[in-house]
């Protein structure tokens, strides 16, 4: 018998479709609790919400949405670790071809940028079922990713050398250059961002004598061109688009394609058989320059510390953000009733941010302040209202009063550091 998979699209929309009569036992006979199921692995392998699920009957009948937090922490917890086991494990043992990623791992990580390249990665790889390609991550430096597998990498080349950390367009160029000659990926695709990846794709262009796609926001299959894709990109500064057929550098902006979230890969670890040419950098990179984080414009900053009308003590905050070492930000109310700067105002009206961390201490999460915090990678909220919006955005919250969580979260920070000391 065949092992491709069959899609009963009449099936599905009874599973989705809750008022239909057949909707309890289709559920049951998807192998889920019906009255519990909030979500199910469809026929394809693609997780299925219900989003009817979430709440309770109340003793009149209604429904009712739990809104203390204590329902949806519980349902995010389960689901997020159901959804962790229900990834498909995807192994390409002798890939027909290598789509090449070179990510920013700004902080050490792979940014929401990358992943949105190791996604458009997979685009390319994924298109042909009978002939598939691999995903090579090419990693320079130390890094603390441990969960590569799960942004869709089959393959990771990792250089470790020191002689690679910092800014070194130089030696990664040759690496890179190494890399070409031996596994000749299909692609090449960096980052269009000020972190490196833009510089770097522009060297490999030059280096390869290729001409690259610049600002890339979307691919899509197309015969008639050489390589069988074409790109759309932004191009007259930003002003418009431009469509092309897809060459083999690709600089593509964030958000060029969704993330891998339903596939688990291998990120098996590659070798270069050939040794790296030793070369003599004319870049000497000094290291980073501690600033001042209070200095920092928010639009730059990656933590931020945020204050809302929950804000009662101000010395406490202001302590608080230079202990953590945080850039300070504010809501339209903190800067309105003149407790912070108008250029620390976050939001529609303010600076969109895009911190790695933004903590909201004490802000409600009205529509404008969301708006400007969208980009932000991890949110916590600390607010003694669980019902709030911006407990619902945020990835961590902590509810009770902002000055004695800010109190304590100061004083274990003072104690880690000291045991630190101690240590070493
Ligand atoms: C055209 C327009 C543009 C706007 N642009 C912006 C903008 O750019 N940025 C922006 O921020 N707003 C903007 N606003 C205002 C926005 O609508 C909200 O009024 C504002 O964001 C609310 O600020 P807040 O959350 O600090 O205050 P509130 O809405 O008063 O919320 C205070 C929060 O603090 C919590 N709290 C109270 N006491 C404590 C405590 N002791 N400990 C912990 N938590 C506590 C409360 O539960 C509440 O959630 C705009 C409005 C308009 C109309």
């Amino acid at each position: 018998m065949s092992d491709i998979l069959r899609r009963d699209p009449r099936r599905e929309w009874i599973a989705r479709n809750r008022l239909h009569p057949e909707h309890l036992s289709v559920l049951a006979e998807l192998g889920e609790d019906a009255s519990a199921a909030t979500e199910w692995m469809g026929p394809n392998g693609v997780i299925r919400r219900n989003p009817h699920a979430v709440g309770f009957m109340g003793p009149n009948g209604v429904k009712r949405i739990d809104r203390s937090g204590a329902q949806q922490g519980g349902q995010a917890a389960a689901g997020a670790a159901e959804a962790k086991d229900s990834r498909r494990q995807v192994t390409i043992e002798d890939p027909a071809f290598l789509v090449a990623v070179v990510p920013d791992m700004s902080g050490g990580r792979l940014s929401s940028h990358d992943r949105d390249l190791l996604g458009l990665a997979r685009q390319l790889a994924d298109a042909d079922g009978e002939r598939p390609g691999a995903v090579l991550a090419v990693v320079f430096g130390t890094h603390k990713e441990e969960a590569f597998n799960e942004a869709g990498v089959d393959r990771l080349l990792h250089f470790d050398d020191g002689l690679f950390d910092g800014h070194a367009p130089e030696a990664r160029l040759a690496a890179l250059a190494v890399v070409e000659a031996e596994l000749a990926p299909s692609h090449w695709l960096l980052p269009d961002s000020k972190l490196g990846g833009a510089d770097l794709g522009r060297r490999l262009a030059a280096r390869l004598q290729e001409r690259p796609a610049a600002g890339v926001w979307q691919i899509e299959p197309d015969a008639t061109t050489p390589l069988g894709w074409r790109c759309t990109g932004r191009g007259a500064a930003g002003t418009t688009d431009i469509q092309r057929a897809l060459p083999r550098i690709v600089l593509a902006l964030a958000e060029c394609a969704e993330p891998v979230s339903e596939t688990r890969h291998a990120a098996q670890t590659l070798a270069l058989t050939q040794p790296l040419p030793s070369l003599l950098a004319r870049i000497e990179d000094l290291g980073s320059v501690a600033v001042d984080p209070a200095g920092v414009a928010l639009a730059e900053a990656e933590f931020i510390l945020s204050a809302g009308n929950g804000v009662k003590e101000w010395e406490g905050f202001h302590h608080a953000a230079k202990m953590l070492g945080a850039t300070e930000g504010a809501s339209r109310v903190a800067v309105d009733d003149g407790y912070m700067p108008r250029d620390r105002q976050v939001g529609a009206t303010g600076t969109w941010v895009t911190a790695r961390v933004y903590v909201a201490v004490g802000i409600s999460g009205a529509i404008q302040h969301l708006q400007g915090i969208q980009s932000c990678e991890k949110v916590v909220a600390i607010n003694v209202d669980p019902g709030c919006d911006m407990i619902k955005r945020a990835d961590l919250a902590v509810i009770g009063d902002s000055a004695s969580i800010l109190t304590a979260l100061v004083e274990m920070v003072a104690r880690l550091r000291e045991e630190k000391r101690n240590a070493a």
